[in-house]
């Protein structure tokens, strides 16, 4: 169902300068779950970090959105209908932009969200199963890995070749694998230990190494499944292209390790980097570079609640902040879809 909408999309395209790396290594001590698993010791309770108040909020500027977006009936104007169109159903609305742009959808609920989620998922799993044989994920930390929880449901636990899949962090915390800020620790209990994964396909970083060690070792791990085929190589970068992506966003608009303001944010040279001095706790992590983020094949861009709407409207709306946004220069090469739920969109 076509229909006019109300709220017009602006993006500002982030520069990035893409240098093609040699394969250097074709080892690396990059561990599996299978070694992780017999290391965890789960806490008896899971103790969380304090709240982190971005330091964007101050400076981004929430314009009044033209108007709201309603997701039942939606009648929507302002924006020429032939640059952008929304299907809507009782509980999502889509707006679609032009490719490049990505595709935008906004759920009722982010229960909604999470079945339409599996559903994407699983639809990629099983065509990358089928084309490659294999089936390469990335995940990040936060909110992101309890909005996956359906995929451990029927029909997708039955349904998924989970055997195929190949596991990775778009970014991690340098703390043990079982402390509360271990992005591993967070996606194991709230996923991984859910779904008959096999262990040996799940690449966790190295936690006996510093910042700048886990990051070498990853970026090491990556070279060689690109070497042996499990992960796919984009022949515009010749950068590892994985098949799904699946990124959070922070609410002041970082996605994996990228922080605003951060110079890491213009890295190019390495596929893996480290961070000592992140803005948000724990200050040392290592993260997967922009160039890397956009070979790939799609990226999902998952983002949920009121808390994040001010950014949610820098990158899709009107709203405007002092910088670009590290949202703002995901680009991948690629299908880039948005889920968002009303709170996030409540904005646009
Ligand atoms: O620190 C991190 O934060 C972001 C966003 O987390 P959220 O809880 O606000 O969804 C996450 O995507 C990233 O992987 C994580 O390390």
């Amino acid at each position: 169902m076509n229909c006019p909408i109300t709220s017009r999309l602006c993006y500002t395209d982030g520069t990035i300068y893409i240098e093609r790396c040699a394969l250097r290594m074709a080892f690396s001590s990059c561990t599996s779950a299978a070694i992780l698993r017999t290391s965890l010791t789960p806490p008896t309770s899971l103790r969380r970090s304090p709240p982190y108040t971005p330091p964007i909020f101050q400076s981004l500027v929430a314009n009044p959105p033209a108007c709201s977006l309603r997701l039942h009936n939606s009648s929507r104007i302002g924006v020429n209908p032939e640059e952008f169109h929304c299907k809507a159903s009782s509980s999502m609305a889509e707006i679609a932009t032009e490719k490049a742009k990505g595709k935008v959808q906004v759920f009722d609920s982010e229960e909604d969200l999470a079945v339409s989620l599996a559903k994407h998922t699983a639809d990629l799993s099983d065509k990358f199963a089928k084309r490659r044989g294999a089936f390469t994920v990335v995940l990040s930390g936060g909110s992101l890995i309890k909005s996956l929880r359906k995929l451990a449901e029927a029909p997708y636990i039955d349904a998924v070749e989970w055997l195929k899949w190949h596991v990775f962090w778009v970014d991690e915390r340098v703390v043990p694998k079982d402390h509360e800020d271990s992005n591993y620790k967070l996606a194991f209990d709230g996923f991984l230990s859910k779904v008959p994964i096999s262990p040996g396909n799940v690449y966790a970083i190295n936690d006996a190494l510093s910042a700048e060690g886990a990051a070498d070792d990853y970026e090491t791990c990556l070279k060689h499944l690109v070497k042996t085929n499990i992960i796919d190589v984009s022949q515009a970068t010749g950068l590892p292209k994985f098949d799904l992506m699946l990124l959070g966003m922070g609410p002041d608009g970082h996605v994996a390790s990228l922080f605003p303001g951060h110079p890491l944010v213009q890295a190019n040279k390495q596929w893996v980097a480290f961070i000592k001095d992140s803005p948000k706790p724990p200050p040392e992590r290592i993260t997967f570079t922009f160039p890397v983020i956009n070979s790939s094949a799609n990226i999902a861009l998952v983002v949920a609640g009121a808390g994040k709407a001010n950014v949610v409207n820098v990158a899709l709306g009107n709203g405007q902040s002092s910088g670009l946004l590290p949202v703002q220069m995901v680009s991948p090469e690629g299908e880039l879809r948005w889920f968002l739920d009303n709170g996030a969109a409540s904005h646009l």
